[in-house]
């Protein structure tokens, strides 16, 4: 019998050996991975030290984007940075953006595959690779869904749903004055609203059924916003669905799952041929020019796209533009007074009036860049080895965009912390991805196919507020103490809830 001592010696033995032997494939995993990004004798990309095993991590505070913003300070604005096992290139500059989403449009327009999103995801277009079905999405979303007949047909539609959000602020108002709104709770709703009669032409959200939809869609940005095991230790893949967000993604596309059948059901019961989302899918499903066909998988995906992708986006940025408002009061006089100068106080404000108002559109061109409700854009992968800023990048490189850095680059804007929507007066400057020092919208091929909808919603929606209301910080909050911090997630909202008194509302109404 080997004794009692001996058997600690040689088990100690055996996992000092073990612990060699695990530290020598680390290590070796780790030169393999690194060789694949440095050719012998190139120059390696900028990358922050990291620990064995868990990479950059360390590193990372739960707002990835203001972490990646401060690493690239000090390292640059191509970094290479390891989530765990898997190696990310961050862009954090306009040159190297343009370099990404421009100069190599083209390679860099896959999306990678993540654990989450796989599991989420129907056939939608945003997290589909660059392939023939994404082409044919794409492709049906701004020919079918949002071309310029179809967002003048969508108009009439906003005009009303705004119309309703004022009808709620203003009974909110005259019922219970004195008392703070919960403006996002309201502002969501209204997105809500919009979205699904766009989608399916008619409300389908019952009263109780809002803060079921607002868990639905926050819980899909959650799970996207973060890496679970699978994503940042491929080698423990199989954990995924032990510890993993797996079984947490399963209940959320479930849920949604529910949702669509019920109202592609009703549609496909009722009359057909309406002017709204689901009719047209439905219609295109039997359509032999299109190459693939089109499966019921892929219309549950489109439905996703408008529900997930234009709802929490929109509704942010309302409302961090309401937050710089309240923080910045001649800011509100100033955008008060240009919309009172041409719509009479107490009349609605008309999508016909919009143009007429830039300092409006100053103000949300402004809340976008300092507030981009997805601040690392969507993911991007390299479908070939291509050569950036003199750095070798392989096939298959993860990549993120932080356009909140980008947003605030010093190069590119003055006082970039400074909320200054004078800044664009005047300026050719805008979101339509030509311009790489303000892409809150991304660029290139993947670029949003929502912007012209999102941002007349936001006008439309902030200059009738602003109009027909004066806005208040509730009693007993000062404007020094209003936080503008910001809540982790894959969109980024304001950390606190937004209530304000709703104050002057106009006899009229
Ligand atoms: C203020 C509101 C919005 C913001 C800030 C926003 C932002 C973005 C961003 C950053 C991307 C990724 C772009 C890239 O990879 O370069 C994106 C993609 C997308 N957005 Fe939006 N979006 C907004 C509203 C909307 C709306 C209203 C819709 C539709 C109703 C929409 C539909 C989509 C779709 C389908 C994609 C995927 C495009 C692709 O991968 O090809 N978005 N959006």
């Amino acid at each position: 019998m080997v004794p009692p001592q001996e058997l600690h010696f040689t088990s100690m033995q055996n996992l000092s050996l073990l612990s060699i032997y695990l530290f020598s494939v680390f290590i070796l995993y780790s030169i393999a991975k690194r060789k694949s990004f440095s050719k012998s004798r190139e120059k390696l990309i900028p990358s922050p030290p990291k620990l064995p095993f868990i990479g950059n991590l360390h590193q990372m505070s739960s707002l990835y984007h203001q972490s990646l913003y401060s690493l690239s300070l000090k390292y640059g604005p191509l970094m290479l940075l390891h989530f765990g096992e898997v190696p990310w290139l961050i862009v954090s500059s306009s040159d190297m953006a343009r370099a990404v989403m421009r100069t190599h449009g083209l390679t860099f327009a896959s999306r990678p595959s993540a654990a989450v999103s796989e599991i989420l995801r129907f056939g939608d277009i945003a997290f589909e690779p660059y392939n023939e079905d994404w082409r044919m999405l794409r492709k049906i979303f701004t020919i079918h869904l949002m071309s310029a007949k179809k967002l003048i047909s969508y108009e009439k539609i906003r005009e009303e749903e705004v119309g309703n959000l004022i009808e709620k602020i203003r009974n909110h108002a005259s019922l219970s004055s004195g008392n703070p709104i919960e403006l996002r709770k309201v502002l969501f709703s209204f997105m809500i609203d919009l979205i699904c009669r766009v989608v399916s032409g008619k409300f389908i959200i019952e009263k109780g059924r809002y803060a079921i939809m607002r868990e639905v869609v926050e819980e899909n940005f959650r799970l996207v916003g973060r890496f679970s095991i699978g994503d940042v230790f491929p080698s423990f893949s199989w954990l995924e669905g032990i510890i993993g967000l797996s079984r947490k993604a399963s209940r959320n596309k479930k849920r949604w799952d529910l949702f669509f059948e019920e109202v592609i059901q009703a549609h496909a019961e009722g009359n057909k041929g309406g002017d709204n989302f689901v009719d047209i899918l439905l219609s295109l499903k039997n359509d032999s020019s299109l190459n693939p066909d089109l499966s019921m998988n892929q219309i549950k995906g489109l439905m996703l796209d408008a529900f997930a992708a234009g709802i929490d986006t929109t509704y942010v940025t309302i409302d961090w533009a309401m937050c710089e408002l309240i923080k910045n009061p001649v800011i509100m006089k100033k955008l008060r007074e240009e919309v009172r100068g041409i719509v009479k106080h107490g009349d609605m404000v008309t999508t016909e009036n919009l143009n007429k108002f830039g300092y409006l559109k100053a103000v949300i061109k402004e809340t976008l860049r300092l507030h981009p409700p997805i601040p690392l854009l969507l993911p991007r992968e390299s479908m070939e080895e291509c050569k950036i800023n003199g750095f070798t990048v392989p096939k298959g490189t993860k990549v993120l965009i932080n356009a909140w850095a980008i947003g605030r680059e010093e190069k590119s804007w003055e006082a970039p912390e400074v909320f200054m929507p004078e800044r664009f007066l005047g300026s050719q400057l805008d979101y339509k991805g030509n311009y790489f020092q303000f892409i809150p919208f991304g660029a290139g091929r993947r670029i949003c196919p929502g912007i012209v909808f999102a941002t007349a919603t936001a006008e439309l929606a902030l200059a009738n507020m602003v109009h027909l209301f004066d806005w208040e910080l509730a009693i007993g909050m000062t404007r020094e103490e209003f936080n503008m911090s910001e809540s982790p997630g894959f969109s980024v909202h304001r950390k606190d809830e937004l209530e304000l008194l709703v104050k002057n509302v106009h006899p009229s109404y």
